[in-house]
């Protein structure tokens, strides 16, 4: 389970982040005073335009930066206080993180299951589903720099699976994929999710996000603006689909402001 609460990430800006932003004020607010909770057996979305807060708050439950305010819970284990046992329990993918180019994918898993105290005989189990299920075999001696955008995704995407994880955080995993390789990440989204895993996914497509996610969050500058399953968004909103529904929120928090 992922209890996030009350949980905000306040950036300092530096003069060329400011001026990027086109901005005074010395800090941005990413994430605000936002709250969640996700479950074993779902998977939960959190959808937004860019710049709201999504990414933010999932380096913040994979202990790669430090909340401001809030705590988060990652399977009973608070990211700040035990961010090591968070660490075994999640996979996390996300464009943030490059696969070092000059290996190839065989080694980077070797390599990162053998981080994570994989045994060798599960880990090479491990391997053979995922480079099977992800075509990746014809590919597993290429050197990373050699390899296509969807070739790296799939990569990396059995990389951060390699110790079988509870709990996984993909940060956007189909972004840049062919509608092929998009959909054999959705689905095997969806088989872990039949295995009993909690998944956690940032998106901006709206039909991913309807066709995937057992809930959404809505996100719009760092704040959760609405919360539920698709048919408790649309009934809230009295719209016809997520993209309907998400624009009507979204305009009631732009008048709010
Ligand atoms: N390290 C940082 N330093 C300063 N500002 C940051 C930093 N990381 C993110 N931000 C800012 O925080 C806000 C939220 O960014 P975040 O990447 O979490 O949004 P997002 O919802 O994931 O958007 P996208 O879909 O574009 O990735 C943005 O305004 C971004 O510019």
């Amino acid at each position: 389970m992922i209890e996030i609460k009350n949980l905000s990430k306040i950036f300092k800006l530096n003069k060329k982040q400011m001026a990027e932003l086109k901005t005074k004020d010395p800090v941005k607010t990413a994430v605000d005073d936002l709250s969640l909770t996700a479950k074993k057996g779902e998977i939960y979305g959190l959808l937004g335009p860019n710049g709201a807060g999504k990414t933010t708050t999932l380096r913040c439950i994979a202990t790669i930066i430090k909340p401001t305010k809030g705590e988060i819970y990652v399977n009973g284990h608070e990211v700040q206080k035990e961010p090591e046992a968070v660490r075994t329990s999640i996979g996390f993918l996300t464009s943030d993180i490059k696969l070092d180019e000059q290996f190839d994918v065989d080694y980077m898993f070797q390599f990162f299951g053998r981080l994570h105290n994989v045994p060798k005989d599960v880990l090479n189990r491990r391997k053979e589903e995922l480079f099977t299920y992800f075509g990746i075999k014809e590919f597993a001696h290429k050197q990373i720099k050699e390899l296509s955008t969807g070739m790296k995704q799939k990569a990396a995407i059995a990389v951060s699976l390699a110790h079988n994880p509870d709990i996984v955080i993909f940060d956007e995993p189909t972004n840049g994929l062919d509608i092929i390789t998009a959909r054999s990440v959705t689905d095997y989204l969806k088989k872990l999710k039949d295995e009993g895993k909690l998944i956690i996914v940032s998106t901006h497509i709206m039909s991913e996000a309807e066709k995937l996610c057992d809930r959404i969050g809505i996100i719009v500058d760092g704040r959760k603006i609405a919360e539920g399953t698709l048919g408790e968004l649309l009934h809230e909103t009295g719209a016809e689909d997520l993209e309907d529904a998400f624009f009507e929120l979204y305009r009631n928090r732009k008048e709010e402001a």
